[in-house]
């Protein structure tokens, strides 16, 4: 199917700037200029950024928590200011702090959310999303008496109340262990193929390339990049290539110098290249010139990692 312009996004950021006041003789601080943005329904999307970049300015604005200073957002084709109500049904939001009343037990928190939006009690899941999210156990426990993890998995449940069409995952496996990480990740994915749109803030970058079909990185409050996971991969001009000795060295051959070749360990040389202007064939030759026995010989493509600080470098 081809898809068409009609396609109302799930999420549309428009020229959006914001600008925090500052009290005193301080500068006013611009933490948003101007971006623009455009999540499909569906998607599961990665904001990407380094401390302080902007990432929780946008998603304070999207929640409704934040006013921006000029420019437009839209969920599910609900601007933010003109349509509020419907907006904020649309989304569900995580926050990053793990902000509970400690009084209350997690089946309460769900209970009062769910009033809060308006949920008829016949629609209700509590028990449902409580399972998922491994809480079934702590249901009627005051909040106070859970751990970080399960505050954490708490918030997600909450925000999945109303059954929002998006939902905006700020942090959210921060102090959350491996174990309980993977089960946040099912019962998101598992949202995820029901139709639910994914928006994730994570410092986790394997995390966002194993998740997340779309990425963007913005740095200082400007999108740096935005483009499906893969093809950002792809655009990234770098491999590694490890050679294996049949013999050891002491220092890396002098026709290899030229390749900024490393050695690692006696028998191992390491090259990273960009592919668009040396050839691997080049490399092979400048080996076999330096009298080199190659046994084996592995490539390695860029991760994550490498498009985050080629992209944020620049600033
Ligand atoms: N209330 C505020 N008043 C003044 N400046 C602010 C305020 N909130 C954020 N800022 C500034 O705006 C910029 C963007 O901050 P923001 O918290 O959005 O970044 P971030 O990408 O979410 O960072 P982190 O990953 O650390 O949460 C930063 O320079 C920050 O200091």
């Amino acid at each position: 199917m081809t898809e068409t312009a009609s396609i109302t996004p799930a999420l549309l950021v428009h020229n959006l700037t914001k600008i925090y006041k500052v009290k005193g003789s301080a500068p006013d601080k611009t933490a948003l200029k101007g971006i623009n943005l455009e999540v499909k329904p569906g998607s599961f999307f990665g904001l990407l950024g380094p401390n302080g970049a902007g990432k929780s300015t946008l998603i304070n604005i999207i929640a409704g928590l934040v006013n921006k200073t000029s420019g437009e957002v839209s969920i599910c084709g609900f601007d933010t200011v003109k349509d509020m109500r419907a907006a904020r049904s649309a989304v569900g939001v995580v926050p990053q702090e793990l902000n509970l009343d400690a009084f209350f037990t997690p089946r309460e928190v769900m209970e009062f959310q769910a009033g809060l939006y308006g949920v008829p009690t016949s629609a209700r899941r509590t028990d449902e999303i409580l399972a998922a999210m491994g809480l079934s156990d702590k249901a009627d426990v005051y909040a106070r008496t859970l751990s970080g993890g399960m505050r954490r998995r708490l918030l997600v449940a909450k925000a999945m109340v109303h059954r929002p069409e998006v939902l905006i995952l700020d942090e959210p496996t921060a102090g959350v262990d491996i174990e309980l990480r993977q089960q946040l990740w099912s019962y998101v994915k598992k949202l995820n193929d029901e139709g639910t749109t994914i928006i994730l803030t994570t410092h986790y970058l394997e995390e966002a390339e194993e998740l997340c079909d779309t990425i963007a990185i913005i740095n200082h409050g400007e999108v740096v990049a935005c483009e499906p996971t893969e093809s950002l991969l792809s655009k990234l001009d770098m491999k590694n290539v490890c050679l294996l000795l049949g013999h050891d060295i002491t220092e890396v051959p002098e026709n290899l110098k030229q390749f900024n070749a490393t050695l690692t360990h006696g028998r191992r040389l390491n090259i990273s290249y960009s592919p668009s202007k040396t050839e691997m064939a080049k490399i092979l030759k400048a080996a076999a010139d330096d009298g080199l026995n190659i046994i084996d010989l592995t490539t390695e493509e860029p991760d994550l990692e490498d498009a985050f600080l080629q992209m944020t470098s620049a600033g």
